[in-house]
């Protein structure tokens, strides 16, 4: 649901801000719990397993990781209530995801938290796109980025220099966002596009480029020895090995290749017959191929395979390219600035490489946007890109040319993701907080 304006208005309950941990401060304003967690109980029960009886030759496939990997790898609140059918079931998963929220709070409840860190700080956004940006859905082609969220990412790009990491292609994820003032990195960062830095500090690999307003910018592929490979061979290999796998799709990254199963048969129920089991094939032979290509590796995301180069970069490392970009470009508005508070919000495996920068030495906020419990390096969580909500945060900065508090500026940080938008105070409803930036 998107809330409009009178959504907002008519909500008058106040904010229903999920379970707030009990906070020790820390440097980062942080529960000192995140790090030493309070007995958290994760119900394992609330995951499908497989049975690992070996039958035949894919039984490595079955009982390995990989399987377990794909049955975990999209979990999400709505199913676990609805394939369980029971209010047990629905009540247990409501527990098991407040004991987690102990460990990784709600981002809302926290928000005075990270605000008031915040202060005298310069914020360095960095969102990923599917699954924080966009709800997942069946058809990555129509993972498409409500107008709300869109004109809120647009808004939040006015004050704080913004950057989309995705492992889509560039091309592709700039196509669904469609905004010319953010940074963006395609091919979970193998692919980005930054502020000009000077030529001193440019990586091998590094150039630069016009985008497509003809703006002068920094474009760093690190992996651009690779290209021929995937895009001539492998990707074209995994059309055609997967071309009889009813569901599978195979998306060109350019740097990497998605193998998607989200809409194969998994079969299940013939546990005793696996050579019907189409995931379990497609794994077999997306493993096979890589075989000739050790220059290449797997990882898994959110049902699907995402083959990619062997090299020592990732999200994380994109983050810290784009942070020192930013801090040595005139025109990002950070340079000068000692004091920047990068925020990643993501909710993918990939992500998590990201994470873990900002948590070493507490340089920043990572938040996981997940709906089930799961282990994570972020520090706090939001529950859905589109869950209903009436609830809001808004994080604001006084207009400097304003004489009254009526004509401030408001921008909407972090609401359920799929309601933000930019509202000036006139509109507000009383489901909305506002938290002062100076
Ligand atoms: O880093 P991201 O921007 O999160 O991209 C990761 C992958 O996202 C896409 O796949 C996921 O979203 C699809 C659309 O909702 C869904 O159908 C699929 O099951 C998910 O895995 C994208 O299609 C992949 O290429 C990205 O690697």
């Amino acid at each position: 649901m998107n809330l409009d304006l009178m959504d907002v208005k008519s909500n008058h309950s106040a904010p229903v801000l999920a379970d707030p941990a009990p906070m020790n401060n820390t440097r980062l304003g942080i529960h000192s719990s995140l790090y030493s967690p309070p007995g958290v109980v994760f119900s394992h029960g609330l995951y499908l397993t497989i049975p690992r009886k070996k039958t035949n030759t894919l039984d490595d496939f079955r009982s390995s990781s990989w399987l377990d990997a794909m049955k975990s790898s999209s979990p999400t609140h709505r199913k676990i209530t609805k394939d369980s059918g029971t209010d047990l079931v629905s009540t247990d998963a409501d527990v098991a995801y407040r004991n987690w929220m102990l460990k990784y709070p709600s981002a809302l409840a926290s928000f005075e938290q990270i605000t008031n860190y915040a202060k005298g700080k310069r914020i360095a956004l960095f969102l990923d796109y599917d699954g924080t940006l966009s709800t997942i859905v069946d058809n990555p082609d129509c993972a498409f980025m409500s107008n709300p969220m869109r004109a809120t990412v647009r808004n939040l790009a006015k004050y704080f220099p913004t950057a989309i990491i995705s492992g889509r292609s560039r091309d592709k994820v700039y196509e669904f966002v469609g905004l010319t003032e953010l940074y963006y990195a395609g091919s979970h960062g193998m692919d980005i596009i930054g502020p000009v830095r000077p030529m001193s500090n440019d990586p091998p690999n590094c150039i630069r480029s016009t985008d497509n307003q003809g703006k002068e910018v920094n474009l760093f592929q690190p992996a651009s020895e690779f290209l021929p490979m995937i895009d001539e061979q492998v990707f074209r290999s995994l059309v055609e090995i997967t071309k009889d796998i009813n569901g599978a799709k195979v998306e060109n990254n350019k740097f990497c290749v998605s193998v998607h199963y989200r809409n194969v048969d998994e079969q299940v129920a013939v546990i005793q017959a696996p050579e019907t089991i189409s995931v379990a094939v497609l794994f077999k032979s997306v493993h096979d191929i890589l075989k000739d290509y050790p220059r290449l590796r797997l990882t898994h995301g959110r049902k699907v395979l995402e083959v990619r180069p062997v090299l020592d970069w990732d999200k994380g490392k994109a983050v810290e390219f784009l942070l020192e970009s930013l801090a040595t470009s005139i025109d990002a508005g950070l340079s000068n600035c000692d004091d920047v508070l990068p925020i990643y919000i993501g909710d993918d495996r990939t992500d998590e490489d990201a994470f873990k920068v900002l948590r070493v030495g507490n340089r920043g906020y990572g938040i996981l946007v997940s709906s089930a419990p799961k282990e994570s390096n972020a520090l706090y969580s939001l529950r859905d890109p589109s869950e209903p909500s009436g609830e809001g945060i808004l994080l604001y900065r006084r207009d400097p040319g304003s004489t009254s508090g009526g004509s401030e500026m408001l921008v909407l940080l972090m609401a359920h993701f799929g309601d933000l938008a930019l509202y000036s105070d006139r509109i507000l409803g009383s489901s909305v907080r506002m938290v002062e930036l100076r």
